[in-house]
């Protein structure tokens, strides 16, 4: 596995321990509730209305004798006090009459349980000691996961700009992540403060007033509601009231206030003594409340989905880490013996899949292959083919473990001729596309004795598909046959089902193209822009058709017959009628928009196959455009009466042909860029672009699509594309 450090030190802090974390977790959602519980089913009175003077003056009038007063962080309070049947008791006081309201319960068992194992595990001491470590590692955990993600969005800046989606659970992961990272660590740091009370570390200050008895005065006798402290001190400022113990005054009143303590002397009101809240205590109160949601039903309910998503952070980090570790290097062969090295620039992994099936195949082969990181490279003398895999990261810089290539490759002169190629791994998501891939073929070019065997092809959100157009391309050329790579979509774990041949056009000789209609024997849901894997004989492996689905509801595949191409030498020797086994492969990120104020599809050759289905199906009759490329208008014959029909009943709106071998000697893009305007205003009116074609013809496009956006100050084409604007299916 590959993996930079911070990532590492995320992964193994989250590791190690995750078990408590899991723990802590669990019960602060059940403690989470405990405050909106409260919050609920409390009549909460207005204490910032009442003085403290109003609030004794109720206590002295309905009592025999009142004790103590007390204010929780709910605002309710309670009393204990004698009553006039002479008992002791303890309940809860409307603060505006006095008057008993409720009687205090004792807290729920279940709450009673979960705090006891949230705080010290029931391992009193050693539990702890663990609950407050566990604090602090979720500390460090959210502190690298926080800065994990800003290396990911490239900078604070862009903390709100959208998240790419790669898969599920790292798209869940990182958006959840920005969500409650802020608040996972207010809790972790809040829980870590409170620990330092437990141990005694830190430790809350006693008011003891310091009194001389001989200063204090009886007289001159005022009522409480001349007590200037008390008429001047709101209820909701009130932590506690101790009341005297006798009418000696010796005893006085002890004010607690949220910001201070002070003795009140019980006969003139005059302040004894008092001392103001450290700033430690004040801490305290603010970390307990931030820390348990105490009194703040909106911040519970942030504090509750918070442990939520630390349950979601730890079952989807697993996820991720499972996959990526899924994939090791190992090589049967030592390095020196090898005449096939291929490199691997990869952070997460999924680009190592591709280099360790690639080794597999070429020693299947008897081919003698090493993998190993772009960073290891070192030359040896029987290196004969190099092939480099690399994926691109920030602003179209390398993976960690190619952040040496360059200054490597530099170091080394080849001692023979060898051949290189380059795949880059990347996603359209980013402004650099495959950048460093690109950087790399460039450094291998400028050395000496090093061949390009074939140049770089690269690969948008490691497309299966797009990897197979480009060993199907090295195997020519090294002349060797490879199976296809099936990546995470394999079509050989897909069910089979049977197909039978309704229609087969004659081959057009020089476009070596014709159509092939399917039905499905057994009904099944189909819709263009799937894929059909087809399986010529158990020997050979699947190769997959973009496909279109007619009115009929049979399948439309365009082919190209290749000269040594399995498969579409089989397809067309198919008849009327023959049974054809293959699989369906869903492919939702390139249907027709359900919605989209305008569409505007760009084929090339036989990519128009899926575009003529989603024409017939555009019952709705959405505004559509479709820019063709090909050699010459021979190339239209098979599509013309659809194109034609399409155009009759306004599921099309305009078809323009563009041909590179006649007088027009034009290709798409450059009918594109004569449009530019055009093009920028579906861009900008919420329309979608389609491409379905060759990978060249796509990057074409795409080059003009990017300079379009810049020359009429649009988004960034990646914003477009994550929006669903843009929508690709190119080989
Ligand atoms: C944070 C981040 C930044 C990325 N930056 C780029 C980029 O600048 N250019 C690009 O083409 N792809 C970029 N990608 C996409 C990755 O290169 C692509 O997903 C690749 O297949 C990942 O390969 P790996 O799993 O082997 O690391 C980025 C991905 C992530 C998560």
């Amino acid at each position: 596995m590959i993996i930079s450090a911070w990532r590492y030190s995320h992964l193994a802090l989250a590791v190690s321990s995750f078990l408590f974390v899991l723990m802590a977790s669990l019960t602060g959602i059940i403690l989470a509730f405990e405050p909106i519980q409260q919050e609920i089913e409390i009549n909460s009175f207005d204490l910032d209305q009442i003085t403290a003077a109003t609030l004794i003056d109720n206590l002295q009038e309905n009592y025999l004798e009142v004790f103590e007063v007390k204010v929780d962080g709910y605002d309710r309070v309670s009393i204990s006090a004698l009553t006039e049947n002479g008992d002791l008791a303890e309940f809860y006081v409307n603060p505006n009459t006095g008057e008993k309201v409720a009687e205090i319960n004792p807290e729920a068992k279940t709450f009673q349980f979960a705090r006891s194992l949230h705080r010290s595990l029931f391992l009193k001491t050693t539990g702890r000691f663990f609950v407050a470590l566990t604090s602090f590692l979720l500390f460090l955990i959210s502190l690298s996961g926080l800065i994990l993600f800003l290396k990911r969005q490239q900078g604070v800046k862009k903390i709100f700009s959208t998240i790419i989606k790669e898969n599920f659970y790292q798209y869940g992961h990182v958006y959840l992540g920005r969500l409650f990272l802020i608040p996972i660590i207010i809790i972790s740091l809040s829980g870590v403060y409170l620990s330092l009370f437990q141990f005694n570390i830190l430790e809350h200050p006693v008011f003891t007033a310091e009194v001389e008895n001989e200063n204090i005065n009886a007289a001159p006798k005022r009522a409480i509601s001349d007590f200037e402290i008390f008429n001047n001190t709101s209820v909701a400022n009130v932590k506690s009231i101790e009341f005297p113990f006798s009418s000696a005054p010796s005893d006085y009143f002890m004010l607690q206030l949220k910001d201070g303590s002070f003795a009140i002397n019980q006969f003139t009101g005059e302040i004894l003594d008092e001392d103001q809240l450290s700033a430690q205590e004040q801490f305290f109160q603010y970390s307990y409340i931030l820390h348990t949601g105490e009194g703040n039903f909106i911040w519970a309910f942030i504090l509750l989905l918070s442990c939520v998503s630390i349950l979601f952070f730890i079952y989807s980090g697993f996820k991720i880490t499972f996959k990526r570790k899924a994939t090791k290097i190992k090589n049967k062969f030592k390095l020196n013996d090898c005449t096939h090295l291929i490199l691997v620039g990869s952070e997460t992994g999924s680009t190592l899949q591709f280099a360790v099936w690639f080794q597999q195949e070429l020693l299947k082969k008897g081919k003698k292959a090493y993998v190993q990181q772009m960073n290891e490279f070192s030359y040896h003398n029987q290196l004969e083919q190099l092939i480099i895999f690399t994926a691109t990261y920030g602003v179209g810089e390398p993976p960690t473990n190619a952040n040496k290539f360059e200054a490597k490759l530099k170091e080394i002169s080849f001692g023979k001729p060898i051949q290189y190629s380059v795949v880059g791994f990347g996603s359209f998501a980013y402004p650099d596309f495959c950048k460093f891939a690109y950087t790399t073929e460039s450094l291998l070019d400028e050395k000496e004795n090093a061949e390009c065997f074939l140049a770089l092809h690269t690969i948008n959100n490691k497309s299966a598909e797009s990897f197979n157009r480009w060993l199907a391309q090295w195997a020519r050329l090294s002349e060797m046959n490879f199976p296809k790579f099936e990546g995470e979509v394999d079509s050989t774990k897909q069910k089979k089902l049977a197909y039978e041949v309704v229609r087969k056009t004659e081959i057009i000789p020089n476009h070596q193209t014709f159509l092939v209609e399917l039905k499905p024997i057994k009904r099944q849901k189909l819709r263009s822009g799937d894929l059909l894997a087809v399986s010529p004989g158990e020997k050979h492996h699947d190769r997959l058709y973009s496909l279109g689905i007619t009115l009929e509801n049979t399948i439309l595949l365009s082919i190209k017959l290749h000269r040594n191409g399995i498969c579409s030498t089989y397809l067309n020797s198919l008849k009327q009628g023959d049974v054809v086994q293959a699989s369906r492969l869903k492919n939702k990120s390139f249907y027709f928009p359900k919605k989209a104020s305008q569409v505007l599809m760009v084929a090339t050759g036989t990519g128009i196959a899926p575009f003529l289905g989603m024409l017939m199906n555009n019952s709705k009759k959405t505004l559509t455009k479709m820019y063709w490329g090909a050699r010459d208008e021979e190339a239209l014959i098979q599509y013309k009466n659809m194109i034609t029909s399409a155009l009759e009943n306004q599921r099309l709106a305009q078809f323009i042909p563009v041909y590179s071998r006649t007088d027009q000697q034009q290709y798409v893009q450059n009918r594109l860029q004569e449009n530019d305007s055009e093009i920028a205003e579906v861009l900008q009116a919420g329309g979608v672009i389609m491409i379905c074609g060759s990978i060249f013809m796509q990057q074409a496009v795409l080059a003009l699509l990017t300079k379009i956006c810049e020359e009429n100050k649009l988004k960034n084409l990646s914003d477009y594309q994550n929006r669903g604007q843009l929508l690709m299916d190119c080989y």
